[in-house]
């Protein structure tokens, strides 16, 4: 089904400072419809910042967020163009989710029966007449959707929608994001836990510290991961390698490069004529190559005490 084309989300070298805290730091990516794209970093690394400058909700410092060129405010019908979900706990307790969506729908001149056909789509029906101060917090989420599609839009913008949920609210998540995007829409999500979001995003970007430290599939993260390396001349292979492009660390006698493939490393040695004794690619997990990016350990221990080069960051 091909029904709605989303247009295309592009953030141009987009910064915020509030005061002497740099929240997003020149950041540049774009977004496609037809796929889910999941925009991923740690607690306070600038993902609500960035989807905030995105809706024309905080006035970005320098640079842009346009959907298909056009800023938010210039959208001539933002709610049918852009859809975001709102914070679970901005919906007023003794309000059914029937007569929230209907009361939004009216101000906003949609057609009252797009109210039934939504709370449909996010699976709200049977409790569409109970108060929303009883909701579980999945229930809270899927009428975040709710307001989301209201409008029909070809863009969704949801800012943690799996926060919170069980692994059935997470799976019914990915199958819904999934539907969205199979529909033609854009569809960008964020998320602070890759375990989350993980089967349901085609691509990512990974941001930590406001800054875009990976765009590209789930595929690429796992694979741009580590090379063990190896040869008798150990500290010209090392020079070698640094001069491609490599980060260089030893590990149990050999060499462990990163940011270069195995193919990589094999023609940067033979360049430099370097017979090599080992060339071994690293199975990484999602997860430990996503921690790796955004500077955390996945191992809890080694969290206690901070190495140098962590306190150097
Ligand atoms: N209005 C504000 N005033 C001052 N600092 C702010 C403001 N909003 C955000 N920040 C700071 O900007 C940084 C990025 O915050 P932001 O909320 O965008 O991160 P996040 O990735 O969405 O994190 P989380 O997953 O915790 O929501 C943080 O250091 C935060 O303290």
């Amino acid at each position: 089904m091909d029904t709605m084309r989303g247009t295309s989300i592009e953030f141009q070298s987009i910064t915020k400072s509030f005061g002497a805290v740099k929240a997003v730091s020149n950041l540049s990516f774009t977004v496609e419809p037809g796929v889910v794209t999941g925009f991923l970093g740690p607690n306070g690394a600038g993902k609500t910042t960035t989807l905030r400058m995105l809706l024309g909700l905080v006035r970005p410092t320098s640079g842009t967020a346009t959907f298909a060129g056009a800023a938010y405010r210039d959208l001539p019908n933002p709610l049918s163009t852009v859809g975001t979900a709102l914070e679970a706990s901005s919906f007023h307790p003794g309000r059914t989710a029937r007569n929230h969506l209907r009361v939004y729908a009216a101000a906003a001149s949609i057609p009252r029966e797009r109210v039934g056909t939504v709370l449909d789509l996010v699976g709200l029906h049977d409790d569409a007449d109970r108060r929303v101060g009883g909701y579980s917090l999945g229930m809270r989420q899927r009428l975040g959707l709710a307001f989301a599609l209201i409008g029909d839009p070809g863009v969704l913008v949801l800012d943690e929608p799996t926060n919170g949920l069980d692994p059935e609210g997470i799976r019914w998540m990915r199958g819904f994001l999934r539907a969205r995007a199979a529909e033609g829409r854009t569809v960008l999500v964020s998320s602070h836990q890759l375990s989350e979001v993980q089967q349901s995003v085609d691509r990512v970007v990974i941001i930590t510290r406001g800054e875009a430290v990976y765009e590209g599939s789930l595929a690429g993260l796992e694979s741009g991961a580590r090379v063990r390396v190896s040869a008798v001349d150990q500290p010209a292979l090392a020079l070698a390698l640094i001069a491609a492009g490599a980060e260089v660390h030893p590990d149990a006698g050999v060499l462990v490069a990163t940011g270069l493939t195995a193919d990589e490393v094999g023609a940067a040695a033979l360049a430099a004529g370097i017979v090599l004794s080992l060339l071994a690619p690293e199975h990484v997990g999602l997860e430990e190559a996503f921690l790796g990016l955004v500077g955390a350990d996945p191992d809890p221990a080694a969290q206690v005490v901070p190495t140098a080069t962590e306190e150097a960051r």
